[in-house]
């Protein structure tokens, strides 16, 4: 799931290899990583977990990484500025269509310049395919499975401490899911942006290995990142909650707590 800056360098003009920058178009123009194509992940940002609603962010998905010209055959690398959360997303999105040759480039284009790599501002263009990959439901949860589960799941929050408390407000409602608990996502990063080590996460994340854990925040970006990290440590069964707090806090029948 991740990448180093000197594997990912050995990888540059590998036909194979798609690079994708997702950082924003402004900060890709002024310079990425040769070959990279610029994916704003952000703008592919979804709330409806109805079920017709996941049918169509299937569909979507699908045709995006379609755009992005993924192939079984491709491996796909993913980077922001850090160890961040739309690298990680991009990730997920990748795991969720049972594409596991991806990963994320650990330390990000912060690293990668602090080290000297190459880079390139002349942007690159897509080579679209024809995606088909397999949906993996097991690591997507709408509003409906945490409702349903509330008291056999482990709910991990993974906004900051005002969002989680309610004191930042982002949506109709402010404060979490019932039962939730929170680990901010930063506690994920070292200072230089590059992902903590397993032992030193391993004792945040102090749960048996086979718990069933969601993780959420506000739009499923930094959630993703959790998510990669718990999967890294061996947690199996490990759902990104899709709508996150902009779904679950906007709808006003479902529960919440302070
Ligand atoms: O990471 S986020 O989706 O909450 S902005």
């Amino acid at each position: 799931m991740l990448i180093s800056t000197s594997d990912l360098n050995s990888l540059l003009n590998n036909s194979n290899v798609i690079i994708a920058d997702t950082r924003s178009f402004k900060e890709y123009s002024e310079g990425h990583i040769p070959g990279a194509v610029h994916l704003d992940l952000f703008a592919f940002h979804w709330i409806d977990t109805t079920k017709q609603g996941i049918e169509n962010f299937n569909n979507q998905t699908q045709n995006l990484l379609s755009f992005l010209g993924v192939t079984a055959e491709k491996k796909v690398v993913f980077y922001d500025i850090i160890s961040g959360m739309l690298a990680a997303r991009g990730v997920w999105m990748l795991m969720y269509f049972s594409h596991d040759n991806t990963s994320m480039l650990d330390g990000g284009i912060t690293k990668w310049k602090k080290e000297n790599l190459p880079l390139e501002t002349k942007p690159n263009g897509f080579k679209p395919s024809k995606f088909k990959g397999k949906i993996n439901p097991e690591i997507i949860s709408g509003f409906e499975y945490i409702k349903d589960n509330l008291d056999k799941i482990t709910i991990l929050d993974v906004r900051s401490t005002g969002e989680y408390n309610g004191s930042t407000i982002r949506a109709a409602k402010s404060g979490h899911i019932p039962n939730a608990i929170n680990i901010d996502w930063n506690q994920n990063i070292n200072k230089d942006g590059t992902f903590k080590n397993n032992e030193e996460i391993s004792k945040m994340y102090d749960y048996p290995k086979d718990s069933e854990i969601v993780t959420y925040c506000q739009g499923a970006y930094r959630a993703a990142n959790s998510f990669l990290v718990l999967k890294k440590l061996g947690f199996k069964n490990v759902r990104v909650y899709l709508g996150s707090w902009g779904e679950w806090g906007n709808k006003l029948e479902l529960p919440v707590e302070k």
